[in-house]
């Protein structure tokens, strides 16, 4: 009986665990079919998406656009493919998705209407590695970016830049005095570069600096330099093969590294040496770091205040890289205009015309001719086209400011497209809607940057006259320019020069603020 009872049970045991793998495998089978099915869909929905990508040259498999990227004048290449694909080309380099934006109506809708999901930006491999990371301009949207904009918001916005008005004066007219000893047949551009760095060290550091040899200055530029050299289309590969940052140095061919161990320090230079030389100071001058460190000091939260210490030094630290060239490309731009308008300088004394000198110098050689790329955080639709998540967005802004519909002759240099009657003419774009950036991400700096525009076009006309630069046997050079540059463009060459005015503009220059 018991044998009886014991093969039952074994059958209705086999018989319980038959049923069971009868009801796992249908279960496996029906949710293998509705994977299948699901992902069936979803293949056709993303190939169906892939399909209703914006167009743009073909590229190669696995590496798609990577040689196709212009090594340079990016924005002349970009200008010319957008006759043959439209205003939005989606690039591809690796596994990054890039969107060319040409027209100025779809960046606005893109990064300014849709700001909540195109503000965010990714600093790339290469700016990891060379210590750019902590600039502003290159963070993820989020609580830091949100913090340290703050800061530089709070010091340069609108109604805090004409507290500045001294110090940009003081420093023009000793500029002013050196560009006495410089009338020779060519004007000396570094006097320019000295203007816009001694002026941005005073206003953020409180530190006066005298020659173009001094160190501050020199640690801007070079790691301007690093910044600008990554920028390189397909110069250094760690950008789209991450895992070669971690190849040894002594490895052939790994230059991303070896260049990342030679810049690091010159960035982190940029960035720490005038902060701590402020903060080592008991009483340091008015400046917008120690504005930031009073505002710290009272925190009593330890880790607080550290935190807050470093977004102060990254706040400073991207003013001071940020202001630098982008200024001195917009005077050098001034400079190009006046030599080829000799005639429009003594009206460009007049306000009304020198805003339309500043809005056309900002037009015709934009500083950030590729803007400043954003990021895009999920999905999204354009003009019909499906522009994935992740896709680095990048404004084509000197195709946008040299459209001949809203700027006929665009690369004429003539400020009187803006005026109209006597006034400003409010039908022509203006021009820094475009070229200081867009959305929630447009440049703090910009008042800051229009105030020292205006105070230097305005104190040059005054005194000096501007006129081309001449050659050995005293033949006029040609001022014409043509931008040249990476993520920062300077007109090239400079072919000007300043002569003053008059024997009574000299001695106001020489007794001016001595
Ligand atoms: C002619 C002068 C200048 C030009 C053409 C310029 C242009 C730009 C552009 C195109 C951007 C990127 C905007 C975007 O992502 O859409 C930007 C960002 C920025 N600029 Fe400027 N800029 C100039 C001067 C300045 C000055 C004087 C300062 C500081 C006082 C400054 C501080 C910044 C900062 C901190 C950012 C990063 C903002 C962020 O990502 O939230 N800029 N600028």
């Amino acid at each position: 009986m018991a044998a009886i009872q014991e093969r039952l049970l074994s059958l209705a045991s086999l018989f319980g665990t038959y049923s069971q793998a009868i009801m796992m495998l249908s279960s496996t089978i029906t949710l293998a079919i509705i994977l299948a099915v699901l992902s069936a869909v979803l293949l056709t929905r993303r190939h169906k998406r892939l399909r209703d990508l914006p167009p743009g040259p073909p590229g190669w498999p696995i590496l798609g656009n990577l040689f196709d990227l212009p090594k340079e004048y990016p924005w002349i290449v970009y200008s010319n493919w957008s006759k043959t694909y439209g205003d939005i080309i989606f690039l591809r380099t690796v596994s990054t998705p890039m969107l060319i934006v040409s027209s100025s109506d779809i960046a606005f809708d893109l990064m300014d209407k849709r700001s909540a999901i195109y503000s965010s930006k990714e600093a790339s491999v290469m700016d990891k590695m060379t210590g750019w990371e902590f600039n502003l301009g290159l963070m993820p949207y989020g609580q830091r970016w949100r913090n340290i904009r703050r800061k530089v918001h709070e010091h340069f916005n609108r109604m805090v830049t004409p507290k500045y008005h001294d110090k940009q004066t003081k420093h023009i007219q000793a500029f002013l005095r050196r560009c006495l000893t410089e009338t020779g047949r060519q004007f000396n551009p570094s006097l320019m570069r000295q203007l816009v760095a001694t002026t941005i060290l005073d206003v953020v550091y409180g530190i006066e600096i005298e020659s173009m040899d001094d160190d501050y200055i020199k640690i801007v530029v070079e790691a301007l330099e690093v910044l600008g050299e990554t920028r390189k289309p397909g110069k250094y590969w760690a950008d789209f093969i991450p895992l070669l940052q971690y190849v040894p140095q002594w490895v052939p061919g790994a230059s991303s590294v070896k260049f990342a161990a030679q810049s690091r320090p010159i960035v982190e230079e940029m960035v720490n040496k005038p902060f701590d030389a402020v903060r080592n100071e008991k009483n340091p001058n008015d400046c917008t770091v120690s504005a930031l460190l009073a505002k710290i000091a009272p925190q009593p939260d330890i880790g607080r205040r550290a935190e807050e210490e470093v977004h102060a030094r990254h706040a400073a630290g991207v003013v001071y890289a940020a202001a630098s060239e982008t200024t001195f490309s917009l005077l050098q731009t001034f400079f190009c205009g006046m030599a080829l308008n000799p005639g429009l300088q003594q009206r460009a004394r007049n306000e009304l015309d020198s805003v339309a000198v500043f809005l056309e110098c900002i037009r015709w050689m934009p500083a950030a001719p590729l803007g400043a790329p954003h990021s895009l955080s999920q999905d999204d639709y354009s003009n019909g086209y499906f522009i994935p998540s992740d896709t680095i967005i990048v404004p084509n802004v000197w195709h946008m400011l040299h459209n001949p519909e809203d700027y006929p002759e665009p690369d004429m240099f003539n400020p009187d497209r803006f005026m109209k009657n006597g006034g400003l003419n409010p039908v022509v774009r203006d021009p820094t809607t475009i070229a200081f950036g867009f959305g929630r991400r447009i440049c703090p700096g910009r008042h800051f940057a229009k105030d020292s525009a205006f105070l230097v076009f305005a104190s040059m006309l005054h005194v000096f006259d501007i006129m081309p630069s001449i050659d050995e046997g005293g033949g006029e050079l040609d001022p014409t320019p043509e931008l040249k540059g990476s993520i920062i463009a300077f007109p090239t060459p400079l072919n000007f020069r300043g002569k003053p005015r008059s024997e009574a503009a000299e001695r106001l220059i020489r007794t001016t603020g001595m």
